[in-house]
């Protein structure tokens, strides 16, 4: 992903794409050879166990390989998978860290939270999807991070099929067009006190990251927004409340919450500049 993210070249001097000057296309081969090898592994030991008589179903390449060779090939479920694996792991575990981060650097915020889970589910149980439904305070935690820590800050970029007028703008066929949700989400005609970690802001209100309220789209929009949302929203909940109902937490060594460096760093996911050391202690 790191990788990915850094500003080629070739992009902006198409002509350069033989000889690869910064050799950003070499190191990609090689990482995708590696990722490849890796997902036909798990294909292979999949089969295994399915000859060896383990036909649960429970498994989504076991939806795939129902499906061949009729409707796709082994080798668009090894794609596939790829896909979901590069698209799904780097986006749902830097949520999860900034939510933790944010929290960390809030404690009223953490102590509110916690105190829902406690009153709902009880201390030190995990939670399981169903009783996300039940914790609205938890709910508003994750679109306030997803507001301010959106994990593809400028979506996939777009292609412009035809000349279009857009405010006043004229935007050329063929153009490449970048949607800077970062920018939205931390825009002051829209939000207010945008650079604060408020969850309160959703409280009362029906905006939500489904790709319908413009002023906040961490998924993206319309015929490419992202596939794994119904997944997403339905684990960082799930994921976010169990930690925090589990264990008492505290950031590492003598680091008081305000000193907690938040800056992002560049790239096509948006990480924490500086991973979070954050220490749980058991009930
Ligand atoms: C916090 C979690 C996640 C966030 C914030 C996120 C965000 C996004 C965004 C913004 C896009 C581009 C959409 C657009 O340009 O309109 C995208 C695309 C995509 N996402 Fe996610 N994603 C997350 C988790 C996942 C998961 C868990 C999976 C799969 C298991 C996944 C699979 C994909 C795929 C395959 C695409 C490309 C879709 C296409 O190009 O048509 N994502 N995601």
């Amino acid at each position: 992903m790191v990788e990915a993210g850094k500003p080629n070249l070739v992009d902006y001097f198409p002509f350069l794409h033989k000889i690869d000057p910064q050799g950003v296309r070499r190191r990609m081969t090689d990482y995708f050879t590696k990722i490849n090898h890796l997902m036909s592994g798990l294909v292979d030991g999949r089969l295994k166990e399915r000859e060896m008589g383990n036909r649960s179903n429970i498994h989504v390449l076991d939806a795939l390989l129902n499906i061949i060779p009729e409707e796709i090939d082994r080798h668009h479920i090894e794609q596939l998978c790829l896909d979901l694996f590069v698209a799904g792991t780097d986006t749902t575990s830097n949520t999860l860290e900034w939510a933790m981060a944010e929290l960390l650097k809030n404690p009223y915020t953490l102590e509110k939270v916690q105190k829902e889970l406690a009153q709902v589910i009880g201390r030190g149980k995990l939670i399981d999807e169903a009783d996300v439904a039940k914790l609205p305070y938890l709910r508003c935690i994750v679109k306030e991070t997803f507001r301010i820590h959106p994990q593809v800050p400028f979506l996939i970029p777009r292609k412009v099929e035809a000349s279009l007028e857009l405010y006043g703008y004229t935007i050329p066929k063929d153009s490449q067009v970048l949607v800077n949700v970062w920018a939205i989400g931390r825009d002051s005609s829209l939000w207010e006190d945008p650079l604060d970690f408020k969850p309160e802001r959703f409280w009362e209100s029906d905006i939500d990251v489904r790709g319908r309220d413009f002023e906040l789209l961490p998924f993206g929009v319309g015929r490419r927004i992202c596939p794994g949302l119904p997944l997403a929203i339905r684990m960082i909940p799930v994921t976010l409340g169990s930690l925090l109902n589990t264990f008492i937490w505290k950031l590492h060594g003598e680091l008081a919450p305000k000193e907690l460096n938040m800056e992002g760093k560049f790239g096509i996911t948006l990480a924490k500049a500086q991973p979070l050391l954050a220490v749980p202690i058991p009930l």
